[in-house]
């Protein structure tokens, strides 16, 4: 897995390097105007013939300052470029002043303001280096009206739109983009590609930045062991080593040694979900799956499983009986299960029964819709073996002071994102949180965080149908039986079943209904090579 930064720690970052000494802050700035330009004909190729002109849109701190290295570089290669700056040259910071000045021996700098009439061609290239990482309010109308003027001048060629670091007026911590009251920002779905320095920043893996993922620039910083957020899936290796450093998939062994997990299934009519969800922890690897309900439901069930096994469950009390049994190694209880009292003490009981003994506990759907009312119950009944998987509307019932600072569309009037917001939730909790959605949050209590994306090259939108989050339930808690599970933090163990689930939706591509889900896992394994 790969780190992603938020905008402080990649600030800390570049501090350390230029006050440790063995960066100066103008070679950075070099680093990365080169490395915008050089990742932009990574992407586009060699230039257009006969079309080489670019617009570079400065701003006012060192965004701006990337900038003026992008407009020289592309100088240098034979390019037409015109700048415009927002702000007053006097005024900017001093590496940016220097590549101002560089630039301004070559050519000029007009003011932003003569950009929004719109005459002149449109240019091959547009970059965007307005704001970055320090933007701190909603970006000027201006400078919004600037780049649209630019995008649909009247004459020349479809022009490319390179973000520099991010499209400005993006939070890089919550991917919101700030819009200001007088216009709307149409940035973020006008940009092609974004580049950023050093390694991602949150907002890039939270929302869309472009047409493929982030390029990322080595601008020479070193990396460090501090604590960051990971992007979930291979890094720098292949999808088997990952998967097979992180759970048993591949391994052979007993069936016991596979793990035996209970998952919890509803009353007549309702069992579906609960099916779905033990059917993805059989196909994912546990060695042995028995699916509980109350006994009424047991002919409906029965008509449908056969590698299954089936038990009838009473109540709480049955379920403490039942996991005395120490070979259930995992514990999955919410889809289809029914909200209301029956389920909270069954919840309970789950919890308290596996709290001493290190086994892994999957909180899903109903199990979590049933603390809607004292949340406190379960923050305190839940032990550092548990997983949540709450979509955003349970997260919301659970955490309401949370998903409330959330959902503001202005992070710099409310400071939370979705990552911190998991984060925090998670040491509430005692417990992994997974915050499902296109970008998945998981967060641990030890500070761990991670973000599984289904954008970019990942993106599976047909993902988003009816039951797909009982299956997740299911994959986790399978992935969490084994002997193997022991020696891996619940939260890596989520983040596969995040990355398996959204790689068994894109290899069964649009159509997609819930069951396909665990049936196409066998297919995925075998192009893992399993
Ligand atoms: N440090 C390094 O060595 C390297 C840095 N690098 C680059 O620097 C970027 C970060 O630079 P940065 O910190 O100067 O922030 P940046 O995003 O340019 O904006 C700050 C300026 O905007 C202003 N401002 C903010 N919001 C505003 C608004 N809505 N409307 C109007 N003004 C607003 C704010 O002013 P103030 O808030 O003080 O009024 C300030 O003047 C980073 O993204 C990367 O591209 C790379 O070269 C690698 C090496
Ligand atoms: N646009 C999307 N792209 C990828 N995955 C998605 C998208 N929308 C939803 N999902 C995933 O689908 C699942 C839906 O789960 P959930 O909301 O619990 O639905 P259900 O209760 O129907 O199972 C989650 O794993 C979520 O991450
Ligand atoms: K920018």
């Amino acid at each position: 897995m790969g780190e992603i930064l938020t905008a402080a720690q990649m600030r800390a970052k570049e501090n350390k390097a230029i006050q440790g000494g063995f960066a100066h802050g103008l070679t950075l700035m070099e680093r990365a105007g080169q490395g915008v330009v050089d990742a932009t004909f990574r992407v586009i190729g060699e230039a257009r013939d006969g079309f080489m002109s670019a617009v570079v849109l400065c701003g006012p701190g060192n965004n701006g300052g990337d900038g003026f290295v992008i407009a020289r570089v592309l100088h240098e290669m034979g390019w037409q470029v015109q700048v415009y700056l927002y702000g007053d040259a006097g005024r900017l910071p001093p590496d940016a002043r220097t590549m101002y000045d560089r630039w301004v021996a070559i050519g000029p700098v007009s003011p932003i303001k003569d950009a929004v009439s719109g005459q002149g061609d449109r240019p091959v290239l547009l970059f965007d280096a307005m704001f970055g990482i320090g933007i701190n309010r909603p970006i000027p109308a201006v400078c919004a009206q600037a780049f649209e003027a630019i995008c649909t001048r009247a004459t020349g060629p479809e022009c490319f739109v390179v973000a520099v670091d991010c499209p400005s007026g993006m939070d890089v911590d919550t991917g919101a983009v700030l819009v200001g009251p007088d216009g709307a920002n149409t940035l973020l779905e006008r940009t092609d590609l974004c580049v950023t320095f050093h390694a991602p920043k949150l907002g890039h893996y939270l929302t869309e930045v472009g047409r493929q993922r982030p390029a990322v620039v080595d601008i020479g910083l070193r990396p460090e062991d501090e604590v960051v957020t990971q992007l979930v899936g291979p890094c720098g290796g292949p999808a088997k080593e990952w998967l097979q450093s992180v759970t048993a998939l591949g391994a052979g062994g007993h069936k016991y040694d596979r793990g035996h997990v209970l998952v919890l299934g509803g009353g007549v009519g309702k069992g579906g979900a609960a099916r779905m969800a033990a059917r993805s922890a059989l196909r994912v690897g546990a060695g042995l799956v028995t699916l509980t309900v109350p006994p009424e439901a047991i002919p409906e069930n029965a008509a449908q499983l056969n590698a299954i096994m089936l038990r009838p469950l009473d109540g709480a009390d049955a379920l403490r009986e039942m996991l005395a049994d120490k070979r259930l190694s995992s514990v999955c209880l919410g889809p289809g299960l029914g909200v209301g009292d029956r389920t909270r003490a069954l919840v309970l009981a789950a919890l308290e029964e596996t709290a001493q003994d290190g086994r892994r506990v999957v909180l899903d759907a109903d199990a979590l819709g049933s603390f809607a009312e004292d949340p406190q119950a379960l923050f305190e009944a839940c032990h550092a073996g548990v997983v949540i998987t709450p979509h955003e509307g349970e997260f919301a019932r659970l955490f309401p002071d949370l998903a409330e600072r959330t959902r503001h569309s202005d992070p710099a009037a409310t400071g939370l994102g979705k990552v911190e917001s998991t984060c925090r939730a998670a040491e509430r909790l005692g417990a992994t949180v997974l915050l499902k959605g296109e970008a998945t949050v998981l967060a641990d209590p030890e500070g761990r965080s991670m973000i599984h994306a289904a954008l970019y090259d990942r993106a599976a939108p047909w993902l988003g149908t009816a039951g797909a989050g009982d299956v997740l339930a299911g994959l986790i808690a399978g992935l969490s039986a084994g002997e193997q599970a022991r020696t891996h933090a619940p939260i890596d163990l989520a983040g596969a079943a995040a990355w398996l689930h959204v790689e068994c939706a894109r290899q069964f591509g649009p159509g997609l209904i819930a069951e396909d889900l665990p049936e196409q896992l066998p297919a995925v394994f075998r192009n893992l090579g399993f």
